[in-house]
This record gives C-alpha cells, structure tokens and sequence, in this order.
C-alpha cells in the first residue's frame, strides 16, 4: 500500500511544437485527500487529470499514481470527464447495472443508486433525455459505484444545482472519511472548495503555482494592509501588493515577524487564489507533505 496517491516529477505535455499544456509539475499528493484543482480557464487542470487517468501520455517527465503507471493504475481510479460521456441510448437503471458487470468484486450498488436518485430521477428515462446536471449525476453514481481507490472528477459541480453540489460534496467527503477514498477535482467554485477540500493544487499556465494541504498554504500567508511603500515589507516574500484607499494591502509570505504597524490577518482561501493568480510569477510553494519523493517509476 502506498501513503501517495498522485505524484509528478517535471511532469509535461505539450500539444505539436510548442503548446505546452502542462510543463515542469511537481507535487505529491497523499492519499485520503479530497484535492482542489483550481487555475484559469486553459491553465491545464483537464490535462492533468486526463493523465492521472491514464487516458494520454506525458510528453516529459513522470507521474505515478497510487505508485503505479497511471495505465496500470486504471482499474483502482474512477474518472469523469468535463463531458461526462455516457450511452445515451441507454436507461439510467442499464447504466448503473453495465457500471456493476464493469467493475465486479468493487461495485457498490447502494452508493449508486444513493447519488443517482438524488432529485427523484426516473430510472426508467433514457440518458439522452436527460438534463445536463442529471447527466452528471448518472455519470457521479458511476465514479462513486466503482469504489475506486483515487476519484478524479473534471469541473463535476458546473452543472448541478446548489442542493446537488451540497450533497455531492457530502458524499465525497464521506467516501474519504470511510474508505480513505482520495477525491480530485477540478473546479472554480472556490466557496464550496473551501469547506470540502483540505488539498489544493493551483494550476496556472501550465505549472503547478501552490500545492499542499489548505491549511498549511494559508497558514503560510498573511494579507497586510499599512503605508507603503512596498519595499518596507522586505524581507518577506511579497506575491502581490496593491495601493488601496487605506494605504497598501499586499499578500506575503512572512519570513519573520510583521513590524507593528502593519494590520495583518490571515487570508481567505479566495484572496490567496486571487493574490496567485494576479500574480503569475510570485514564487511558487509547494508545501512539505506536497512536495514529491522522487519514486523513480517511469511515466
Ligand atoms: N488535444 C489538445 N490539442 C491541443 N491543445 C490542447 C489539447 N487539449 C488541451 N490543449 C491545450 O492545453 C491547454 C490546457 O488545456 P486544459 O483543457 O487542460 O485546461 P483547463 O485548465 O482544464 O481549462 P478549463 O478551465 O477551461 O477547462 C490549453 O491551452 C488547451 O488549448
């Protein structure tokens, strides 16, 4: 058994010449975590968990997941895709019985009709009749049915209702809690994250911008607010700093005490997302638990 459920080394893949979707990552993420994936629109989040999934190849470096090759580790991993593709000539209750024939000896019946019956849907009605947030939940009971070790799941709140979300994350993070399940997910739906994800991965322009446990990332950060100029914040690591109305406001990272005269609080987990990502070139954390051991397992 392995403690890491996803780890990169200068983990890349580039599209033709020069397109890199992802370039240089490296993290390690333990298992038993319910992981954020947040980043910008094209910033790489489906690529990287297209690869976790084992569905493409990188074009550099390694990534292993739960020790193995992410092709080797497929029948341990539940992935849902940004389009949660499903037959759609199939029924809701064909669905769920090809998901239990697919995966014998793990499926978890009670837990698939459990997500699939949230909102009352007819298991008698053909997937393409669906709506799209139905759709997902379908495609949700799959993932959660399969009792997969490592759940990857690709923006799997864009399309459901507040209700569904709530439960959704309810299950997740129970599935975590008894299973140790390791959940994935990319989104940018940062208020929910908050409260559901103790992991995060920022991912922006293709590399790995923070990356830890969420609490340890906003521990390590402060929001101060006082009279300029910037360089009386040296010798903290500054990621962001602004003139507001009340003087400067910056994001840093303290290498010591904060002098005095500085209003210093502890940021939300929204105003680090924004400071970074205002920010494409602050320095990048990864915090210790997060960093990679190097397992040498070749991509
Ligand atoms: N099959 C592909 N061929 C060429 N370029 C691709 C391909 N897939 C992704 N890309 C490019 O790689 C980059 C990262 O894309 P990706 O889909 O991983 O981003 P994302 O963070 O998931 O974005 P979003 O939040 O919009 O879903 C983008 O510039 C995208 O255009």
């Amino acid at each position: 058994m392995t403690d890491t459920a996803i780890e990169a080394n200068a983990l890349t893949k580039r599209f033709g010449r020069s397109r890199y979707a992802l370039r240089d990552c490296a993290f390690r993420l333990p298992t038993g975590r319910v992981c954020a994936v947040v980043g910008p629109n094209g910033a790489g989040k489906s690529t990287l968990l297209t690869l976790a999934a084992g569905l493409a190849r990188p074009t550099g470096g390694t990534l292993t997941v739960l020790g193995a090759r992410p092709d080797e580790a497929r029948a341990r991993v539940a992935y849902v895709a940004q389009s949660k593709p499903l037959y759609p000539q199939l029924t809701v209750a064909e669905t769920l019985r090809l998901g239990a024939e697919l995966n014998p000896g793990r499926w978890d019946p009670a837990v698939a009709e459990r997500v699939a019956s949230v909102g009352g849907l007819d298991h008698d009605a053909r997937i393409r009749t669906l709506s799209g947030g139905q759709r997902t939940r379908v495609a949700l009971a799959l993932a959660l049915g399969k009792r997969a070790e490592l759940l990857l799941l690709d923006e799997p709140m864009s399309d459901l209702d507040p209700l569904a979300r709530h439960q959704l994350m309810g299950t997740l993070m129970a599935a975590a809690a008894e299973h140790g399940t390791t959940v994935v997910m990319s989104s940018h739906i940062v208020n929910e994250l908050a409260d559901a994800c103790d992991h995060l991965l920022l991912v922006a322009e293709g590399r790995v911008r923070l990356g830890g446990g969420i609490d340890d990332l906003i521990g390590a950060h402060r929001l101060v607010t006082g009279r300029g100029p910037a360089d009386r914040l040296h010798p903290h690591t500054v990621v962001e700093s602004r003139a507001t109305g009340r003087g400067l406001t910056a994001m840093i990272r303290p290498e010591g005490p904060v002098g005095d005269d500085w209003d210093v609080q502890e940021p939300s987990l929204e105003e680090l997302l924004l400071a970074h990502l205002r920010a494409p070139d602050a320095p990048v954390l990864i915090s210790p638990g997060a960093t990679p051991r190097n397992t040498g397992v070749s991509a």
